[in-house]
């Protein structure tokens, strides 16, 4: 499938410091992306310059093969929705909706009204007096009810509670459900929007590490549990990613091909089952390799 925004050698530069360095990525259209990556990875840096809201320091972003920065019609068709909007801050809701209706070429009125209403967000108070929760509904309500062709949440559950959390998933599953809306959203509840997902891009220290489909990310990634005396002979081996022993049984976080070992481990008694998104992530991201022969 084609992309529809591809970002290709980019890097941001903060002073010394790289925020994002030689990132390549090409978002296939009509899906949901994850992007994933710890504190300071670089996946606010990386929405912003997808954007066109801040340059990047080399490199290009083009939506459908229009280079974004410096081009208002590129950009008219990607909206960012931030995790904090501070140019919103005195505004009030109402005033901040019509905003919205005046700038968002794809903005859908009947939707955000139904939105704000679902959310109950009070039209008269000002985003600077809303609870941290309500400012990411206000944000959920922008990028739902405009509908552009590509959608960037950075974060856009923070302070949410779980029941409002699932109602942002169930809204967006709606949205894409038929659409070819392409999403992209970066947040660290790994596990609760892994089934959105249909896409996973990973960000490592400002280094894109991994862009795949959720399913063949997934597809090596496993625990396996049983027998330490069984499983020593996997100590060193670069496929096992963390190791946990206690009381004589081991548990091997896995990440590669498993397919030679499989059968004989399971006639060991070895419980092999998948590893979750949320974990693999962990361990993949966590600074330098595990050396399990430490633990085992
Ligand atoms: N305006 C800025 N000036 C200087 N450094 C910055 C600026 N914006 C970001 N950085 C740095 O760039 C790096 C990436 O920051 P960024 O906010 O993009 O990470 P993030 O993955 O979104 O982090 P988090 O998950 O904690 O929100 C960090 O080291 C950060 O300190």
């Amino acid at each position: 499938m084609s992309s529809i925004l591809e970002c290709r050698q980019v890097s941001k530069r903060f002073g010394k410091s790289h925020a994002i360095l030689d990132a390549t990525v090409s978002f296939e259209p009509g899906a949901v992306h994850g992007l994933l990556g710890a504190n300071g990875a670089g996946k606010t840096t990386l929405l912003h310059i997808l954007s066109g809201m801040i340059y990047p320091t080399q490199g290009v972003v083009t939506f459908d093969g229009q280079q974004v920065h410096e081009n208002a019609l590129a950009m008219s068709s990607i909206c960012l929705v931030k995790s904090d909007e501070r140019s919103w801050a005195d505004y009030k809701v109402k005033d901040i909706m019509r905003f919205c209706s005046l700038l968002l070429p794809g903005w859908d009125e009947r939707k955000a009204l139904s939105l704000l209403q679902r959310f109950n967000l009070p039209a008269n108070k000002r985003y600077k007096q809303l609870s941290r929760g309500m400012q990411s509904q206000l944000g959920i309500v922008k990028g739902l009810a405009n509908q552009a062709p590509i959608t960037l949440f950075d974060e856009p559950t923070l302070g949410l509670d779980a029941d409002m959390r699932e109602a942002f998933y169930e809204l967006l599953i709606q949205e894409c459900s038929g659409s070819d809306r392409t999403i992209i959203i970066s947040t660290h509840l790994i596990d609760e929007s892994a089934n959105l997902f249909e896409y996973i891009a990973l960000l490592e220290e400002g280094v894109i590490t991994k862009h795949q489909d959720t399913d063949s990310f997934l597809e090596h990634a496993y625990y396996l549990q049983g027998n330490s005396v069984t499983l020593e002979q996997f100590s060193g081996d670069p496929r096992v990613l963390h190791a946990e022993s206690l009381a004589g049984t081991t548990i091997l976080a896995w990440y590669g091909d498993l397919s030679k070992e499989r059968t004989e481990l399971e006639q060991q008694g070895i419980r092999i089952s998948p590893l979750p998104l949320q974990k693999l992530f962990v361990y993949l991201t966590r600074k330098g390799r595990f050396n399990n022969e430490e633990v085992m």
